[in-house]
């Protein structure tokens, strides 16, 4: 097992250093990475999800690129505008409603992510449930404006019905994804009511196959979305992407530009945004950039012993 501490070039979710475990098996590698403000109760399908890449592999896909959008954490307007033009994406994913942060401060980044994008492209954000239902109606207007048109909202509040409530009242779509990734039976939320779209992240789901399930029993279109892993743990990701037997829309796997390095030379980097679909994931073969201290590497063989015994 391989432990890994790589930089963020901005602060995302809170953390500015990604952290995980690299595992290789009779398959290939799998990647462990859940966040650390997961209880070792909510690790075993994270787990799952690295042990099936690295044992078993993953389902045949139907597809072999997918569309990915770029991902604009809490930065200036000018910093936002130069990630978007960087990324080579048509669409883009904005993070809104951060603690303390005033609404301006939003409007003023999603308007420049719209300047970069052109009038062709497509602006989504993500609330990460930050809003009560009449806050998140009150600032879905506004930013539907300020970016001309929004493609969707993501989790603007914490609850199913919060969820319903806001999609009743503004005509943006609005996507789950805590909803779902948190639940405490993800194959039985009823979110068809509440959402338009369902994010579905593989690694809190348990492995490709599980997301499967879980992507069809939603009965919603789905858009893939990554937990901002290594390209070890983002071939996963692509690889539900490649097997879902429907993709509307593009997936949020575009993350790899986040961190400041990847494990593999063959990096999951989105190129004219897409990535392909691959059979395994790469081989770490730039590990040794990035290999974890002697305590972070201790506390990652701890969390990954004490996960396996549950
Ligand atoms: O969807 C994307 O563009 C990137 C992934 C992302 O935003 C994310 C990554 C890690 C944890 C939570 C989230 C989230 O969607 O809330
Ligand atoms: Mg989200």
């Amino acid at each position: 097992m391989l432990v890994y501490s790589i930089p963020m070039r901005n602060r995302f979710r809170g953390i500015t250093v990604r952290e995980g475990v690299l595992v290789e098996g009779a398959h290939g590698w799998g990647e462990f990475c859940a966040f650390l403000d997961y209880s070792d109760a909510e690790c075993p399908p994270w787990w799952g999800t690295a042990v099936e890449a690295a044992e078993r592999g993953w389902p045949e896909p139907v597809r072999d690129s997918v569309p990915v959008n770029c991902t604009v954490p809490v930065v200036s307007p000018e910093r936002a505008h130069a990630i978007v033009a960087a990324s080579g994406c048509s669409t883009a994913k904005v993070k809104v409603a951060d603690p303390g942060a005033p609404l301006s401060d939003d409007l003023e980044r999603v308007a420049a992510v719209r300047d970069a994008l052109g009038p062709r492209g497509a602006v989504r954000v993500d609330a990460n449930a930050a809003w009560d239902v009449d806050t998140a109606v009150r600032a879905i207007r506004e930013l539907d404006k300020a970016a001309r048109g929004l493609e969707y909202v993501e989790q603007p509040c914490p609850s199913l019905d919060d969820l319903a409530a806001v999609r009743r009242r503004v005509d943006v779509r609005i996507a789950a994804d805590e909803s779902i990734r948190r639940a405490e039976d993800p194959l039985k939320v009823a979110v068809a009511g509440a959402a338009d779209v369902a994010v579905i992240k593989v690694a809190p789901l348990g492995g490709v196959r599980r997301a499967l399930e879980v992507a069809e029993a939603c009965g919603l279109p789905c858009v893939v979305s990554s937990a901002v892993e290594t390209s070890v743990g983002m071939a996963a990701g692509l690889a539900l992407a490649g097997a879902l037997p429907e993709l509307d829309f593009a997936c949020g796997l575009g993350t790899l530009p986040l961190l400041a390095g990847d494990v593999a030379s063959a990096s999951l980097v989105p190129v004219g945004g897409a990535l392909p679909v691959p059979r395994r994931a790469p081989v770490p073969d730039r590990f040794a950039e990035f290999a974890a201290d002697e305590a972070t590497t201790r506390k990652w063989l701890d969390r990954v012993a004490r996960v396996r015994g549950l």
